[in-house]
C-alpha cells in the first residue's frame, strides 16, 4: 500500500476537533521588494473552536495584518493558511468569500451596523447574502440570542437609536448567528466605556463556554485580554509568546517590555 503525505494541517490525535484556522509559516511582506516591510514572518499557529484568544502586540506588530490574512481579506506571501480545514490560499475568489462567510464571523470596534436598517435587519443580514432563507432553527437560535443579550424590544431600531453596547451586542448576534468557527473581533470594546466594556466581554466569554465559540480578538487593551484563556503576543510581525492565567498588570509589564525592546 503506498502511504502519501497528508497534503492538509498536521492531524491531531487527540479528541479535540481540528482547529478552527491553522498558519503555517506565514508571512506578508509589503512593498518594494528591495525596501520590503514584513508584516507577518514565519508565523505558526492554530486558533481553536471553543477558546477565546487575545491577539496583543506593539502598534506596527502585525495584529491587523494577521486578521486580515485570517479573514483572506488580504493575501499571504508565503506559508499556508487553512480555515476548518480548507487551505484558503488555494481557492479563486468566489470560493474563499464562500468560506469565510461560513466560518468566519466579524467584531469590529465600530460595530459595522448598516445605519438604515434596523437591529433585526443587521443581524439577518448575512442570511440574505448567502441568498439562503433562514431555517426554523436558524430563527430559533437568532431568537434566543437576542433574549440573552437583551435586545428583544430593540429589534425594529435603527442602530442610531441604540447606545454604543447595544450596537456591539447586534453585532455579536449577527457575529454568532450563523456559528462560525471563528470570531474575528478587532478591539470590540475600543469605542465602549468601561462597564459597558466589560459586559461586552463577559458576553464574549459566555459565547466561548456556553456555545464552543471559537473568538480571535486583538486587542491594545490588558484588561480586556485578561477575559481570553490565552494571549499571543506578535512584535515585529512574529509570534514572539503565548501566555495563560494572566491577570492584566503582568499583561501590561510584558506589553511594556515588548515596547521598550523596540526602542
Ligand atoms: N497595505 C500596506 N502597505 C504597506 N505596509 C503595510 C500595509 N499594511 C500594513 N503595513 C505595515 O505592516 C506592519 C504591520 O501593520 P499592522 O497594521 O498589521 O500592525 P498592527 O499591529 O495592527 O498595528 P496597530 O496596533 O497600530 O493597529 C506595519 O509596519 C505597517 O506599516
Amino acid at each position: 500500500m503506498m502511504i502519501h503525505a497528508h497534503p492538509g494541517p498536521p492531524i491531531r490525535h487527540t479528541q479535540r476537533p481540528a482547529p478552527a484556522v491553522v498558519l503555517r509559516n506565514v508571512s506578508r511582506t509589503y512593498g518594494d521588494p528591495a525596501n520590503p516591510v514584513h508584516a507577518l514572518r514565519d508565523v505558526s499557529v492554530d486558533l481553536h473552536r471553543q477558546e477565546f484568544t487575545a491577539i496583543m502586540g506593539p502598534s506596527g506588530s502585525g495584529k491587523s495584518t494577521l486578521m486580515n490574512v485570517i479573514a483572506g481579506l488580504d493575501e499571504i506571501t508565503g506559508g499556508q493558511i487553512w480555515l476548518a480545514g480548507d487551505p484558503i490560499g488555494t481557492l479563486d475568489d468566489t470560493a474563499r468569500t464562500l468560506v469565510r462567510r461560513k466560518h468566519i464571523g466579524f467584531i469590529f470596534q465600530s460595530f459595522n451596523l448598516i445605519p438604515t436598517l434596523t437591529a433585526e435587519e443587521n443581524i439577518t443580514l448575512p442570511f440574505v447574502l448567502s441568498g439562503g432563507p433562514i431555517t426554523p432553527e436558524q430563527r430559533a437560535w437568532i431568537a434566543h440570542l437576542v433574549g440573552v443579550l437583551g435586545l428583544r424590544d430593540r429589534l425594529d431600531h435603527l442602530p442610531a437609536e441604540l447606545s454604543g453596547g447595544q450596537q456591539q451586542r447586534v453585532a455579536i448576534v449577527r457575529a454568532l448567528a450563523s456559528r462560525p468557527s471563528i470570531i474575528l473581533a478587532d478591539e470590540p470594546t475600543g469605542a465602549l466605556d468601561t462597564r459597558t466594556a466589560r459586559e461586552v466581554l463577559a458576553l464574549l466569554t459566555t459565547a466561548v463556554r456556553e456555545y464552543g465559540q471559537g473568538i480571535a480578538m486583538v486587542t491594545h487593551d490588558p484588561l480586556a485580554a485578561s477575559y481570553a484563556d490565552r494571549i499571543l503576543m506578535l512584535a515585529d510581525g512574529r509570534i514572539v509568546g503565548e501566555h495563560r492565567g494572566l491577570d492584566p498588570r503582568q499583561i501590561s509589564e510584558i506589553i511594556i517590555g515588548l515596547q521598550e525592546a523596540r526602542q
